[in-house]
């Protein structure tokens, strides 16, 4: 889990003050109203704590507006009081804060905690749902903590929030409204369907929904309670139990209820006796994020105990018992640069969307998926429009949908292609999956084009059009069946007379005895190119000894990390019906000259040739090996993460220190590597001195 410290916006003097005081004014209003915020919450969070640090320096200036210190930045007001403020939550971004701020509830109340409650915390709108003998009978949000607005008309659209209580009680329940994937997709299509403009995510979809009145359609959305209070006309049996029981106790009195808590997602409640033990959990709840249906944006922990709780007490904004470990956003607002359309194995057709390079959850994003033409269509996209962005884990990243006020008016359509981008065919639009009409054999067309080019095996007179004709013919589905095309196949094609067939089927014939790496190239391996293959071929020597090889061995190939290794290992055993295929065909599967072992210190050309394929990266041509515990910015991050990190700036990652290692990432307790790189003279650094060096691909 990456601890990112919290950065801040610059504020020089007090006009600029002013200006980021309205501006966050006016983005809360827009967040919690359900509108499109202009700034992601990085970008927000950053402005407010710019804003502090600045109030800190100049407590004259301090405005009436400024949005710190008050729930929901201030920005929200309503008219329905609430019998216990609704406050927000303070934040922890590290291990280490979260220990201080135990420790500091600790001395508050004159005792240690002895169970903290942990839970995720869910990213939608805060909701009090005021239940009377049992029925549902008031909604209300949060609004600024003391009194929020009535929702009550949203009632039969919140999964999970029955009508009806298990048991005729009288209570008041506070939870998070959201939408889940499936919901968010279904308002959305509800929503352009009525002629709307897609919401920028299931957060503000669900905010925007909760307070519409008259929409004229429907959208279903979910509750999860984690919080529950007696009220007026509770009974006092149960009012004594919601006061006295702990928090996790209270959670399943009201799951008992009927009513939804997150003990039903893969993420429940769970107590824990130690700050390590809560940090376990949060580890945990942070490494299933991806996989949620729902989105959340931290973990909340709670001192367990309602004694700890009333002890501890509430400032003006949040409690003094709780805390939000915030984990890294997931969503960003960036600008969409371009969109590609790929053509997939079968013949999909699928734009890609070229974005402005942003940080999400760890990593740099470039690309989103746009799934199909009739999603860009429904989201209303445009070229060059502001636009959020989902991406979190393994997940891959996805654009949500425009921010559309912040279009300039310089947006421009975007352009759908006319014709297959790669053979060039019509287009089957008939369904939302656009496709080639080609279907496979567009991808057989392109990849022969690709392996006979000059780079491969260099196959003269074989034109593309002579390549869409032998596979409209039926005559090769890949480019082993070129070579063992017959002279009356080939003759009887259009436009192809006795001599053009002898001499394309003789430069064929030639192509067979090219060396392995030009074959292998042919082969089109996913992140190999020509000088990666030579690599590949100098250094094994033979197919069969690619073949055998596994992603270990790989590795010992000059700029070949764990990540490309093992692409190319799956690769390469996914070909290999083709590549008997080439081997029966007789087609020649060896490298001339090349030692067929693994080769020694690396050659000059061969880092002269990583330097050509990674380009001017800080790690290009290095073999580098990191051990012991990261510190500093790279705190947390696994071996494979770190190997990953090293790979993206160029290096080549490797997990044993030896003659040909260049540099070793030596953390707390590096032991016998780092002892071993004295010895042999490698140059050795501190993980901090490592994250400053690579900090563009972090
Ligand atoms: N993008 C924008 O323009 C913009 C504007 C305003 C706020 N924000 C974002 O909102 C955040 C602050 O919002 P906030 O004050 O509404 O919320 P918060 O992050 O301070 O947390 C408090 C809220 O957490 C929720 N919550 C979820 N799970 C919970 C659980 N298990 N137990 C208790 N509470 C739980 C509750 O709704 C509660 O009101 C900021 O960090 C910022 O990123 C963004
Ligand atoms: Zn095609």
């Amino acid at each position: 889990m990456t601890e990112t410290p919290a950065p801040t916006t610059e504020i020089g003097d007090q006009a600029a003050y002013a200006a980021a005081v309205q501006t966050a004014v006016a983005a809360s209003a827009a967040y919690y109203g359900g509108g499109d915020s202009p700034l992601d919450d990085d970008a927000f969070d950053r402005l407010v704590r710019g804003i502090a640090a600045y109030e800190t320096a100049n407590p004259g200036h301090v405005l009436p507006d400024s949005p710190t210190g008050k729930v929901a930045g201030g920005a929200v007001a309503g008219d329905v009081p609430h019998t216990v403020p609704m406050l927000s939550l303070d934040n922890v971004f590290s291990a280490d804060d979260l220990r201080s701020w135990a420790a500091g509830v600790a001395r508050r109340i004159g005792r240690d905690v002895e169970v903290w409650s942990v839970e995720p915390k869910l990213d939608g709108l805060a909701v009090s749902a005021r239940y009377e003998d049992g029925r549902l009978a008031r909604l209300v949000t949060r609004g600024d903590g003391a009194a929020g607005e009535d929702v009550s008309h949203g009632k039969g659209m919140i999964a999970g929030l029955p009508e009806r209580l298990a048991e005729p009680v009288t209570v008041e329940l506070r939870g998070e409204v959201l939408m889940t994937r499936g919901q968010f997709e279904a308002a959305n299509d509800a929503r352009t369907g009525a002629g709307g403009a897609a919401f920028a995510n299931p957060r503000s979809a669900a905010a925007g929904s909760l307070r519409a009145r008259d929409r004229a359609y429907q959208v279903e959305m979910t509750f999860f309670a984690y919080g529950a209070l007696p009220m007026d006309g509770t009974g006092d049996d149960l009012a004594e139990r919601l006061r006295g029981l702990p928090h996790s106790a209270v959670m399943e009195l009201v799951a008992g209820l009927g009513v939804r808590t997150v003990a039903v997602t893969p993420v429940p409640g769970t107590t824990a006796t130690t700050v390590d033990g809560v940090l376990e959990r949060v580890r945990e709840i942070a490494a299933l994020r991806p996989d949620l249906d729902f989105g959340i944006d931290g973990i909340v922990i709670k001192a367990d105990a309602a004694a700890d709780q009333a002890d501890a007490g509430l400032s003006s904004r949040a409690p003094r018992w709780a805390v939000a470990y915030k984990l890294p956003a997931v969503e960003k607002i960036t600008r969409l640069v371009g969109v590609e359309w790929n053509v997939g194995r079968t013949g999909v057709i699928a734009p890609r969307a070229e974005l402005e390079e942003v940080e999400l959850d760890g990593s740099l994003v470039r690309y989103a998926t746009l799934h199909n033409a009739a999603d860009i269509e429904r989201r209303g996209l445009l070229l060059g429009d502001h636009v959020t962005v989902y991406k979190a884990g393994d997940v891959i990243p996805r654009v949500e949908a425009p921010v559309a006020h912040l279009r300039t008016g310089d947006e421009k359509p975007i352009e759908v292609p006319e014709a297959c981008p790669r053979c060039g065919d019509e287009i089957d639009r008939s369904q939302q999956r656009w496709r080639c009409v080609r279907g496979r054999d567009c991808h057989a067309v392109a990849s022969v084009r690709y392996a006979v080019g000059r780079d491969q095996l260099d196959v003269e007179g074989l034109a593309g059009s002579r390549i869409d004709q032998l596979v409209e013919a039926g005559l090769i589905e890949d480019f082993a069946d070129l070579f063992t095309l017959t002279h009356d196949q080939v003759v009887g094609l259009e436009r192809m007379g006795e001599t053009s067939t002898a001499n394309l089927l003789a430069a064929i014939d030639a192509a067979k005895a090219k060396p392995l790496n030009k074959v292998f190239c042919a082969l089109g391996v996913r992140l190999t190119g020509r000088s990666m293959s030579r690599r590949i071929a100098r250094h094994f020597g033979t197919m069969d000894a690619i073949r055998a090889a596994d992603a270990e061995a790989f590795q010992e190939v000059d700029g070949i990390g764990p990540e490309r290794a093992s692409t190319v290992v799956a690769e390469v055993a996914a070909l290999a019906p083709l590549i008997d295929k080439l081997v029966a065909a007789g087609v020649n599967m060896t490298e001339p000259g090349a030692t067929g072992r693994p080769a020694a210190a690396p050659s000059g050309e061969a880092a002269a040739e990583t330097a050509e394929e990674t380009g001017d990266l800080p790690l290009a041509g290095l073999s580098v090996v990191a051990t012991g515990a990261m510190s500093g910015p790279l705190e947390g991050l696994s071996r494979d993460e770190v190997n990953q990190l090293i790979e993206r700036a160029g290096g080549r990652a490797s997990s044993s220190v030896s003659g040909r290692t260049s540099l070793l990432v030596a953390g707390e307790k590096a032991g016998s590597k780092r002892a071993k790189a004295e010895k042999l003279g490698v140059e050795i650094v501190p993980p901090e001195e490592f994250a400053a060096r690579v900090a563009a691909f972090r």
